[in-house]
């Protein structure tokens, strides 16, 4: 099966993050994302992850950094999910194409459904030093 390489950013303002709610209709639907989406043929994933987060949430990326690889298989898709952070970005974001969209502390990033592959990203982002309060 072809593995789906998917452009993550997890949004940061002091010690929150701002998540999302998948829609219903799609893969993983129901649960809660790091905005983000496809990397497209001949985008590096910086550029993909610029593109989606203007799309899906309306900011622009000013600054970001890699943070995980993330490879999984949900059975009926594989995807590889390169993880960024976004420390730095213009705008305010909000769910641009109806989603909804929510600031949540760190911390309680455990109390919200998210896709299996996410765990592995929850609990790193949980032990880094430099997000412990
Ligand atoms: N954006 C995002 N996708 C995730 C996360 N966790 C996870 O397993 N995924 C999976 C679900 C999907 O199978 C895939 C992302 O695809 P997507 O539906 O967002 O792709 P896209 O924005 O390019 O959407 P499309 O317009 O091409 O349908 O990655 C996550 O935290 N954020
Ligand atoms: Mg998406």
């Amino acid at each position: 099966m072809k593995v789906v390489h998917v452009a993550v950013g997890v949004i940061l303002r002091k010690q929150q993050v701002f998540i999302t709610l998948r829609d219903a209709s799609l893969h993983q639907g129901g649960k809660w994302e790091f905005p983000g989406g496809k990397v497209e043929a001949g985008e590096t994933v910086t550029q993909a992850l610029i593109r989606e987060l203007q799309e899906e949430v309306d900011i622009q990326v000013s600054t970001s950094q890699p943070f995980m690889l993330v490879e999984h298989d949900y059975g009926d898709k594989q995807v590889k999910l390169d993880i960024h952070l976004v420390m730095d970005f213009i705008g305010e974001p909000h769910g641009r194409e109806g989603q909804q969209g929510r600031w949540v502390a760190l911390q309680s990033l455990p109390d919200y459904g998210f896709p299996e592959a996410n765990k592995a990203i929850v609990d790193k982002l949980l032990c880094e030093p430099r997000f412990s309060l």
